[in-house]
């Protein structure tokens, strides 16, 4: 199979409450999200590189960069004052209804990129979702 990738890094900062250890900190990451998508070539193309990044960045990219993750059915109060005071002051916030692991936010990813890439005959093969140079989420579709 034939597929093209391309990768984006973002920073954003999480907390994941019910984490024993230190990761129920707020904290932050410089993440690298990597897309792969396949599909029919045109022009010697499955897509255009520069096409595929102005997908990803519109949908997703754009969004999340310098954001706080904030999970809105949280169980911790801490999480909702958080996204309060800095809502309030018009800081970037990306909201999610799931607690924001690299699983969950690369099954997001997949199903944001998913439906764009459609609409152009195309298919996401895989995301892959770095949330620190050593740990990664994979997801193949
Ligand atoms: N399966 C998952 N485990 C953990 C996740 C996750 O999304 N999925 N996330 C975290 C934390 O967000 C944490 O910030 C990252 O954890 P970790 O890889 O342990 O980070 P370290 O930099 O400490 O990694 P080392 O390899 O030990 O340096 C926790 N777990
Ligand atoms: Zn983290």
């Amino acid at each position: 199979m034939l597929s093209v990738s391309k990768e984006f890094t973002f920073e954003a900062a999480h907390m994941l409450s019910e984490h024993e250890g230190e990761c129920k900190n707020l904290h932050g990451h410089s993440y690298k999200l990597i897309v792969e998508a396949t599909g029919d070539i045109q022009n010697g193309m499955i897509i255009d590189f520069k096409d595929l990044k102005n997908i990803v960045k519109e949908t997703i990219i754009d969004k999340i960069d310098h954001s706080f993750i904030y999970y809105n059915s949280s169980k911790d109060d801490v999480e909702h004052k958080i996204a309060e005071v800095l809502k309030g002051s018009g800081k970037k916030i990306f909201e999610v209804n799931y607690r924001p692991t690299a699983e969950n936010m690369a099954m997001h990813f997949y199903n944001i990129l998913n439906d764009n890439l459609k609409d152009k005959g195309l298919k996401v093969v895989s995301i892959t979702l770095y949330e620190t140079q050593k740990s990664f989420a994979k997801v193949v579709g």
